[in-house]
């Protein structure tokens, strides 16, 4: 699980802000899959293939003039946008639309020099349920790693191992390596983790709502005492509910594309008639 280095220092509270201008960003696809696609790409005498019909998946898939033929997949194309202290920001959108292309990048683990991309404010992330922990180390001792990692004193992380344990609830498997945990176990410890310390920039993945009933309920509870907190909370998540429930604004992302960005309401009824009318 990415519980994020804290990549961005501190910053006087409510001044954080992220401001992203023309961002693209592709993927070479080097799979020999690829190459199937280079020749019906040839075939229809096309750059870019796109599905014009339907509900779309993914990003445009498309071929370089002059780059000996490599196929890309556009992630991100063009993205501008700008974030300031006070929002919840939630991205919707199909799968495939970019959505977590754009947190990564936002948590700096795609192109972190990026020029166009300015991040004020401490970022913590909770991305990716299956990174960042040891998977050959107990839950306990992935505590103290995630703790020295963020510079805690020994007192400080037993203050961490007490309170993750006191949420996370694994009991005895917080003894046993990580390796042997279920999905929704390592859910519990990523996230009991992650949420300990209020970062300034939140930004969260949908994974998090893969607990249990009881687990949920708890993680809620402390998700919102996290967010209270934080000047900024970016989500992606398809539970409607779950995005109207959190956040101010929406962005609606199509095919690496912001194709709308507004209040929490106007974009979800439009975004909700767009899914009626192509069922
Ligand atoms: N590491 C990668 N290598 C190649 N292509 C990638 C990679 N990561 C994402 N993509 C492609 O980029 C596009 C955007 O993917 P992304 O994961 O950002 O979508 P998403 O909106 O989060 O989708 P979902 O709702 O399904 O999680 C997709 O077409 C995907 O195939």
């Amino acid at each position: 699980m990415s519980t994020s280095p804290l990549q961005t220092r501190r910053v006087p509270n409510g001044t954080s802000r992220i401001d992203i201008d023309h961002l693209s960003l592709d993927f070479p696809i080097f799979h020999g899959g690829a190459r199937s696609l280079k020749k019906m790409l040839f075939k229809r005498g096309k750059s870019i293939l796109t599905n014009a019909t339907g509900p779309r998946t993914g990003g445009q898939v498309q071929l370089r003039p002059g780059e000996s033929g490599t196929v890309y997949v556009q992630a991100l194309e063009d993205v501008s946008l700008h974030i300031r202290a006070g929002e919840r920001v939630g991205l919707i959108g199909h799968n495939g639309a970019g959505k977590s292309t754009l947190l990564r990048v936002l948590a700096s683990i795609y192109m972190p020099d990026a020029p166009n991309v300015h991040i004020h404010g401490q970022v913590a992330a909770l991305l990716d349920v299956n990174s960042g922990m040891n998977q050959e180390l107990t839950g306990r001792e992935n505590i103290t790693l995630m703790g020295r990692h963020k510079g805690m004193t020994t007192a400080q992380i037993k203050q961490l191992e007490q309170d993750v344990e006191a949420f996370a609830q694994l009991e005895t498997f917080l003894d046993l390596p990580v390796r042997l945990y279920s999905t929704g176990m390592r859910i519990r410890l990523g996230f009991g983790i992650a949420t300990t310390m209020t970062p300034q920039i939140l930004l969260m993945d949908e994974w998090f709502m893969a607990g249990d009933v009881h687990f949920q309920e708890r993680a809620e509870k402390r998700l919102a005492s996290v967010v209270n907190g934080t000047d900024i909370l970016v989500i992606t998540s398809h539970a409607l509910g779950v995005l109207e429930k959190w956040c101010t604004r929406l962005v609606w992302m199509e095919a690496g594309r912001i194709r709308m960005d507004g209040p929490t309401r106007d974009v979800m009824q439009a975004y909700r008639a767009s899914a009626a009318s192509s069922a």
